[in-house]
Formats: structure tokens, C-alpha cells, sequence
């Protein structure tokens, strides 16, 4: 496994705050401040409407700041070149987002030809192989895959400008146990064997627990713990990491007692 390299830090938040509202009374992310060390699997989890897709697309501008800064690379993304940016950041967005009227190897495309190139059909079936998929799909059409499918064609998309950083929004959150599980261990092989930078968004502790190689967790807009999944099941992270922790532990518990019942 490579191990994260805390001397070089890819992205680092400074006091990054998003408010909405006419006076600026809704606060979707309040004041964050973060260093991602090159090389990390970083798990953001928190409670729906915590600040968590807000924090993610501020690195890719597509939410600008309030105040404080993005830096990427050391420099703050918004004065970074957007399509330059958006190459170097690949992005899984929440409810995969391909799209309907487009082929999957068009979909797969649409970075680079947004930027003005083509990506040649060679490229296009060693990204699906990269997600494995066959090659035969790529004419297939969005509807005609499955949500699994799909959502292995939006990892593909993301990597299809050779990203330093992948950013990724709930990515397996409509799939079954059995697919997230695959498809999560996929990611996690993608990012050693590319060398990336990974951010992931997830509800699911376990998910995060089980990927990650840190966990943030954030809550009303405020990062409230920073800590490795080893730190989490020792107890510390303070009581809104903890109760999302204990949700996993519970189960696993109940189904031990099940286990030992059956026995
Ligand atoms: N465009 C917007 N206008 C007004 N408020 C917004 C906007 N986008 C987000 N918010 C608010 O900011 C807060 C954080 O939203 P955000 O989508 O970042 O949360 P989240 O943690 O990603 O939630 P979820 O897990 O449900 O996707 C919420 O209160 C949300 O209602």
C-alpha cells in the first residue's frame, strides 16, 4: 500500500467558509481548516446537509468560497486555469450524473473534449478496462447499463483527464451492499495503482472505516474530527464521530450475538 506523504500536501483548505442567503444566514461551511496529504484516501462523512458536497466542489470551483482560500498545489484554485483544474481534478458526483443522450464513450469523453480534444477509442476502452468494463460498452447508452455499470463509467469519467486528485460525491450510494462493497475495493486498488490523492463522501462509517486511511468528520458546517480509522475504533473523535462509529459496531455486535446464538 503506498502510505500517504504528510510532508507534501496536494490540497490544503484555509479557513474556507460558504454562507447562502441574502445576509449570508445559512452557514454550509463555516471556517475549515485542513491539510490532504499527497497520496491519502480521505473519508468525509457527517449527518445530511453538514457541509460535505459544499467543502468537495469549492476544490473544483464549482461552489466559490465565501471567504479563505483553496489551495491546490499551493495555489488557491480560483485563480488556477478552470479547465486546467478540472482535468487535474477528477469528480464522482452524488447520483452519477451521466449524460442520458450521450454514448458511454462519450460520456466518458466529455472532459477532454470540452477542453477541445478528442479522446481516441483506444483511451476510451483502457478507461473502461481500468473500471472493467468490456469495450463493447462504450456504444451502449447510460440506460442501458446497470446503476453498478454506471456508476463504474462515472469513475471511469473522472479519471479520463489522468487526475492528481479524485473527488468523489456519495459515489456508491445507490447501490446494493454487495456492488459498493466491489466497487468500493475497486477505488481503493485505482488509487494505489494510479497514485492518487482520493476524497470520498460517504454516509456510511463502516465504508469509511474500511477505505479510508483518515476520516473527517464534519457536522453544521464545521470539521469537528480529523483522525485514522484505528484512531475512530479507539474511541476518540470526540461523541458525534463516536455515534456514527457506533452505528457499524452495533451491528457487527448483533450479528456476533446472532452468530454465537446459531451456534
Ligand atoms: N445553493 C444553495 N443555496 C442555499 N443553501 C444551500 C445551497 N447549497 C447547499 N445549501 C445548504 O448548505 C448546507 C450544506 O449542504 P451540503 O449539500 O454541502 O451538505 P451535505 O453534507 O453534502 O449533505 P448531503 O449528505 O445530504 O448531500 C445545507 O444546509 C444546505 O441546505
Amino acid at each position: 500500500m503506498t502510505s500517504p506523504d504528510p510532508s507534501a500536501t496536494v490540497l490544503a483548505f484555509e479557513q474556507v467558509e460558504r454562507r447562502y442567503g441574502d445576509a449570508g444566514e445559512v452557514v454550509a461551511v463555516g471556517g475549515v481548516d485542513c491539510a490532504i496529504a499527497k497520496g491519502s484516501f480521505v473519508a468525509l462523512v457527517g449527518a445530511s446537509g453538514s457541509g460535505k458536497s459544499t467543502l468537495l466542489k469549492m476544490v473544483n470551483t464549482l461552489v466559490m468560497p465565501s471567504g479563505g482560500r483553496v489551495l491546490f498545489g499551493g495555489e488557491d484554485v480560483i485563480t488556477l486555469n478552470q479547465s486546467q483544474l478540472r482535468r487535474r481534478v477528477g469528480y464522482v458526483f452524488q447520483g452519477i450524473g451521466l449524460f442520458p443522450h450521450f454514448s458511454v464513450g462519450e460520456n466518458i469523453g466529455i472532459g477532454p473534449r470540452l477542453a477541445g480534444e478528442a479522446l481516441p477509442a483506444e483511451r476510451i476502452e483502457e478507461l473502461l478496462t481500468l473500471v472493467e468494463l468490456g469495450p463493447e460498452m462504450a456504444t451502449r447508452m447510460p440506460d442501458e447499463l446497470s446503476g453498478g455499470q454506471r456508476q463504474r463509467v462515472g469513475v471511469a469519467r473522472a479519471l479520463a483527464g489522468d487526475p492528481e486528485l479524485l473527488l468523489m460525491d456519495e459515489p456508491f450510494g445507490a447501490l446494493d451492499p454487495i456492488t459498493r462493497d466491489a466497487l468500493g475495493e475497486k477505488v481503493r486498488e485505482l488509487h494505489e495503482r494510479l497514485g492518487l490523492t482520493t476524497i470520498m463522501v460517504t454516509h456510511d462509517m463502516a465504508e469509511a472505516l474500511l477505505l479510508a486511511d483518515r476520516v473527517l468528520v464534519m457536522d453544521a458546517g464545521e470539521l469537528l474530527a480529523d483522525c485514522t480509522p484505528r484512531q475512530l475504533l479507539m474511541g476518540e473523535g470526540g461523541e458525534i464521530a463516536q455515534s456514527l462509529v457506533s452505528v457499524p459496531r452495533q451491528q457487527a455486535e448483533k450479528l456476533a450475538a446472532m452468530e454465537g446464538r446459531l451456534a
